[in-house]
């Protein structure tokens, strides 16, 4: 028997060629002549066309089988689970089965294991009251083939989460179409039809008693923008569907943000078709290398397709800048986060990098097309030698997209992440980074190191709230790792230069604000009527006494008192709020709309940076982030 290989990461890859190189007395003159390259295209030409380096860039594919006697077993052991009403177990065991389920059109057996474990997980997610993730499997489960004679029992589960979460309209329609199932199913007695329609319409008449509410959440919770992710890979080492499984348990969680239901939808089985034409095979291997971004590169050009990639070539490197559909723009001349053109053209800063910063990206770039040689992406080539050349081109032509992506990525890729909750120590829970994406319109949005939004992830939805007040026209600043309560300025900086390439002139670095630790708290600085400057004032109590203040940069006398007042009065509903969510794990609507609402006003009058500010908006971040993803959940889907 061969004794199983180490797996080499691509990291030890390029230390592996280096040090070849190197002994053979190669590496310098190698690196230089890498370094004279002008394109990418040239640059993977020089990798492959350098024997060392080719002979020593060999992906092997790692392919796990699926298996329908797996995937039922597992199945049985859920369902054994479940009868016990040990429902997290049963989840387990269905979420296994699942990954380990073929595609239905590979099941042979009469009905597919995938739908019936979907199926059987969308009742364990009922029971456990999660019923966003409940409706996801159902969908999921009629997606792919849930044997019609049951499928009334999925539709009026359906009702009866769409019953728990308020959303009277859809509940009505499940319970209809429930109905319409029942009489269709073969296999049950006229006498147990008549119960089960009597069932389903006593919750129909609840349903009817349900006001049609609207979304209030939008009121409270101040969302800029929701995202569906162009493309998501996941950190996991799970092979194959294991991005589609956590695709369908955690995508749509926001079921307060209206936005997101039908197009997942779709993005799950284009995601679903795209893992078994060139993705499926070869998860394993990328995340066996430790490729990183470089997945995220794999998928893009993969996604795209040779036709496209070839067919589009003149119009991506030499675009018509007036033509705005070469640019990624639809017909009515609107950003199309779709189309693999917007991608392209994402800020990569190629020509500030240097060789030795390109020369692993393209050692990654190499591995990372040999792969996809392995797969049905290349058409078929014959030995001629004409034809030999025609290959050679068109590996350096995608190779040399893959190389690009690698270079973009690092600057626009955003992470998906999932807090890992710590209900006995909630100071101690965790942001975990599960997995990457491509946003393209996140994309777009400057850096600050005082933000004015924020992100979350919802499955792998980002969903963006402004986290202080934006007037009209003003520019969307998200943060990318660098905030000034919380790191230094020049490690800010040097983090900034190192990986995005620019000097960061927001107003907390350009006035140097302090740490949040050393921010002074004796000291309040409202905003002057007249030069917006700071009118400098004690504790609120004292500046309730005083006639009036003056501004510190005009000079300008005046009276605060209705400022002072405004903001004084929220402070108690606010400090009782932030105790609630930080002590408490309090996140309901009404803790943030005091927050929200203090935070409002607080900007609105006093400057920053000013502590309470800082406080409250935390306070904020964390009612969102405990409403995104984060495992254990708190129960809080399910709160008016
Ligand atoms: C995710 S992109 C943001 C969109 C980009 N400005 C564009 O036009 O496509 C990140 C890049 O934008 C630039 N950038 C972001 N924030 C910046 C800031 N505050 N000042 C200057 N450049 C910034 C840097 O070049 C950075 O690598």
């Amino acid at each position: 028997m061969q004794e199983s290989e180490a797996v080499t990461t691509t990291e030890t890859l390029v230390v592996n060629i280096e040090n070849v190189l190197k002994h053979s007395g190669k590496w310098e003159d190698f690196l230089e002549s890498f370094g004279s390259q002008s394109s990418d295209f040239d640059r993977i030409h020089l990798l492959l066309n350098t024997k060392e380096v080719d002979e020593l860039i060999v992906p092997k594919l790692i392919k796990e089988g699926k298996s329908v006697l797996k995937a039922e077993s597992l199945r049985a052991i859920g369902n054994q689970h479940f009868k016990l009403a040990h429902y997290e177990k049963a989840l387990e065991c269905y979420s296994q089965a699942i990954c380990l389920a073929p595609a239905p059109e590979n099941d042979s057996s009469n009905s597919s294991v995938l739908a019936l474990s979907f199926g059987n997980r969308s009742a364990a997610f009922f029971h456990l009251k999660q019923f966003t993730l409940c409706l996801q499997d159902i969908e999921n489960a009629l997606e792919v083939g849930f044997p019609t004679g049951s499928v009334y029992k999925l539709l009026d589960r359906k009702g009866k989460c769409c019953l728990f979460l308020k959303r009277k309209h859809e509940a009505i329609e499940a319970f209809e179409q429930a109905k319409l199932s029942l009489e269709e199913s073969m296999g049950i007695q006229d006498k147990g039809k008549e119960d089960m329609r009597s069932l389903i319409n006593q919750f129909i008449k609840k349903c009817q008693t349900l006001s049609d509410v609207s979304n209030t959440a939008e009121k409270v919770e101040m969302y800029v923008h929701t995202e569906i992710p162009s493309l998501p890979v996941y950190n996991s080492k799970i092979p194959c569907a294991a991005d589609f499984v956590q695709l369908a348990m955690m995508r749509g969680e926001a079921e307060d943000c209206m936005q997101l239901g039908p197009s997942s939808k779709a993005c799950r089985k284009a995601a679903w078709e795209l893992y078994h034409a060139v993705e499926c095979s070869v998860v394993k291997t990328l995340h066996e290398a430790d490729v990183r971004l470089g997945h995220l590169a794999y998928k893009m050009v993969a996604k795209a397709g040779f036709d496209y990639l070839l067919r589009e070539r003149e119009n991506l490197e030499h675009p018509n800048q007036q033509d705005l559909s070469l640019l990624g723009c639809d017909q009515n001349g609107v950003y199309d986060s779709e189309n693999y053109a917007t991608m392209y053209h994402l800020v990569n800063h190629s020509e500030k990098r240097s060789p030795k910063d390109l020369w692993p990206r393209a050692v990654n770039a190499v591995f990372l097309l040999k792969s996809l040689m392995q797969m049905s992406f290349f058409p078929p080539y014959t030995e001629d030698e004409g034809e030999a050349q025609k290959r050679t081109h068109d590996a350096c032509y995608i190779g040399g997209h893959i190389l690009r992506h690698l270079q973009m990525l690092p600057c626009n890729a955003h992470e998906v992440s999932e807090m890992q909750v710590n209900i006995q120590e909630p100071s101690q829970s965790q942001t975990l980074e599960i997995g990457s994406a491509i946003y393209p319109v996140l994309s777009l949005i400057n850096h600050s190191c005082d933000p004015s939004v924020v992100r979350h992830s919802y499955g792998d939805v980002c969903i963006v709230r402004s986290i202080r007040n934006i007037s009209k026209g003003e520019e969307l600043l998200d943060n990318y790792g660098a905030l000034y309560p919380v790191m230094e300025y020049p490690v800010r900086q040097k983090h900034l230069k190192k990986q995005y390439f620019f000097d960061c002139q927001c107003e907390a670095c350009i006035k140097n604000w302090p740490l949040y630790v050393d921010i002074p708290k004796d000291v309040i600085n409202f905003y002057c009527e007249r030069c917006h400057g700071c009118v400098p004032v004690p504790s609120l109590g004292q500046a309730r006494q005083m006639e009036s203040m003056a501004c510190k940069e005009c000079g300008h006398h005046q009276n605060i008192r209705g400022q002072i007042l405004k903001v004084g009065g929220l402070e108690e509903g606010y400090q009782e709020a932030l105790h609630k969510v930080i002590f408490g794990l309090d996140v309901s609507r009404d803790t943030l709309a005091r927050l929200v609402q203090y935070l409002r006003v607080v900007d609105k009058h006093v400057h920053r940076p000013f502590s309470s500010h800082n406080d409250c908006q935390e306070a904020i971040k964390m009612c969102y982030a405990y409403k995104a993803n984060a495992f254990p959940r708190l129960k809080i889907s399910e709160q008016k």
